[in-house]
């Protein structure tokens, strides 16, 4: 399938979701990545939920990493440039829904890209070579080419893997772990 004809397919099997199977989903999820070899690191970056769009509720796993005392790390997004800012999330962390209903910090102290050691990462769709499709923006092709090689890139899915996504363009950076709420796939 191309991007366009699978964003659409996933776009509709989320909506017809219900709030309990996403909550159940969501916990799910979060259970599977402690059952992963990574919570060594210091830096995590997570994405905050868009409710609008059905996305995994990520609170289960911040509530993961604030047990871990982790170091939380959230974005900003920029629509004129598709470039996101990240902050340190903290106790005095105030958060706003932007115009696309993503929500973000609305000042901290700020964090560069390289810093990063591990990022959960928001996606529609994705194969089982770890090629991801999102909602075609290319805000995370952009941030995590300016992560470190090593940084892990952990995708999040409600749905299990497609057999091949077609158009994969240079600029796609693969994943090196999925996570579904029944399983973990490993690139
Ligand atoms: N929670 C979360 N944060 C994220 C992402 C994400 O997928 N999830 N992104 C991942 O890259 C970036 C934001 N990307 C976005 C791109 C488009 C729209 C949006 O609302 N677009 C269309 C229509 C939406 C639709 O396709 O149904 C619009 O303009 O209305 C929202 C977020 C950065 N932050
Ligand atoms: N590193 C980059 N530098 C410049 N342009 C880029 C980069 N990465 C991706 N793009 C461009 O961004 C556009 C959208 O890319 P793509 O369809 O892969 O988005 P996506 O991965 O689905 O979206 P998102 O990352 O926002 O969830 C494409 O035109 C692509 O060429």
């Amino acid at each position: 399938m191309t991007k366009k004809e699978i964003r659409l397919k996933y776009k509709t099997l989320r909506q017809s979701l219900s709030e309990s199977q996403i909550d159940d989903y969501s916990l799910a999820i979060a259970n599977q990545l402690l059952r992963l070899d990574i919570w060594s690191k210091s830096f995590y970056h997570i994405f905050l939920t868009i409710e609008e769009h059905k996305e995994i509720n990520t609170d289960y796993i911040l509530n993961i990493l604030s047990g871990k005392d982790k170091n939380i790390i959230i974005s900003k997004s920029n629509f004129e440039d598709f470039s996101m800012n990240h902050y340190l999330l903290t106790d005095n962390t105030r958060i706003k829904k932007n115009s696309y209903n993503i929500p973000e910090p609305v000042d901290g102290i700020e964090i560069s890209s390289s810093q990063l050691e591990v990022v959960f990462i928001p996606l529609l769709v994705f194969d089982k070579f770890g090629h991801r499709v999102g909602y075609g923006k290319g805000f995370y092709d952009r941030f995590l080419a300016n992560c470190k090689p090593e940084t892990l890139k952990i995708g999040l899915s409600f749905f299990e893997a497609e057999q091949e996504v077609l158009e994969i363009e240079e600029n796609d950076v693969s994943l090196d772990y999925c996570v579904t709420p029944n399983q973990i796939y490993r690139f």
